[in-house]
């Protein structure tokens, strides 16, 4: 059975993580983490995710639980991850990373931290999105070079990162089928008088609307046809099975930084 902490327990993946743990075989909750100065410290994990009680209790301390699980699953801030990611790597314990918005510098201290312990990262761990990712590899490959390609994301009203860890992740996978330096050719929204399209560019629109879990589609677009690929989330529940798998493929793995491609068996 592989013990999992939640931390960022009553945010909006908090609480579906919790739930997804309670519905999938070999994996149990056994942790819950909030801000120290959470009102909802000491209430009940399952509860608090609306899937009843659970027996265990929320609390505001990362370092003082780590004895009680194999794997955090992390889905809060940047900030937070990096400090988290500290008291892990000091505990010899694996993580499974969700949050987007890292820098560059900050993803090289998860790289860094990879040494020592095992980690998941992924900035969807949704099944489809990682297909896409491959369909996306070979789009590129066949029309890239022609064609031009947007990358169009919409999420709800309350995401504070943009554009999202998946268009990011979309755009350097199809940069890097075509020997692009995404870092060089990403156009990052346009207003004004941006003049024509510069050729081997790759656009990112965001939307920010209502209730929407987290649509992505990537364009490529010749004169004379178009080929989308899209996917679109109807529930977090998802992304939280994609994580919690994750969390019993890591059993028994060494030291390294993986993806949900490295769980799903679709590198290579
Ligand atoms: N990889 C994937 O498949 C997916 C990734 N995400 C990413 O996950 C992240 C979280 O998204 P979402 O759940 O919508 O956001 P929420 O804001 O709903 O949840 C984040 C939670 O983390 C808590 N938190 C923040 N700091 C701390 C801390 N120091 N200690 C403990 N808890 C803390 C927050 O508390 P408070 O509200 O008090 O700040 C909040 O409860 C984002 O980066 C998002 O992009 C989201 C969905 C899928
Ligand atoms: O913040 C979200 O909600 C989501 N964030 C992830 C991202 O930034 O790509 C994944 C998903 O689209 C939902």
């Amino acid at each position: 059975m592989t013990r999992v902490a939640v931390i960022g327990a009553a945010g909006r993946m908090g609480k579906t993580l919790i739930e997804a743990l309670t519905q999938t075989e070999g994996t149990t909750l056994t942790a819950a983490i909030e801000r120290p100065e959470s009102s909802l410290l000491g209430a009940d994990a399952g509860e608090l995710a609306g899937v009843g009680k659970l027996g265990v209790a929320v609390t505001g301390d990362l370092q003082a639980v780590t004895d009680s699980f194999d794997v955090l699953i992390d889905f809060t801030h940047p900030t937070t991850t990096l400090v988290n990611l500290g008291i892990c790597r000091a505990a010899g314990k694996s993580m499974v990373i969700g949050t987007t918005g890292f820098s560059e510098a900050q993803k090289a201290e998860l790289a860094a931290a990879a040494k020592d312990i095992s980690i998941v990262f992924a900035p969807n761990f949704s099944v489809g999105v990682n297909l896409c990712l491959k369909l996306l590899d070979m789009a590129a490959r066949v029309m890239g070079e022609d064609a031009d390609i947007e990358v169009i994301e919409a999420h709800h009203r309350h995401k504070v990162d943009a554009p999202s860890g998946t268009a990011l992740r979309m755009g350097e996978v199809v940069a890097d089928a075509l020997g692009r330096d995404l870092g060089k050719v990403a156009v990052y929204g346009r207003e004004g008088q941006t003049g024509a399209r510069e050729r081997d560019t790759i656009g990112f629109a965001t939307v920010r609307a209502g209730d929407v879990v987290g649509d992505h589609t990537v364009l490529f677009a010749t004169e004379g046809e178009r080929v989308e690929i899209t996917h679109k989330a109807s529930s977090r529940m998802t992304f939280a099975r994609g994580a919690v798998r994750s969390c019993a493929w890591l059993q028994g793995k060494p030291a390294g930084l993986f993806d949900m491609q490295d769980v799903l068996g679709l590198k290579g």
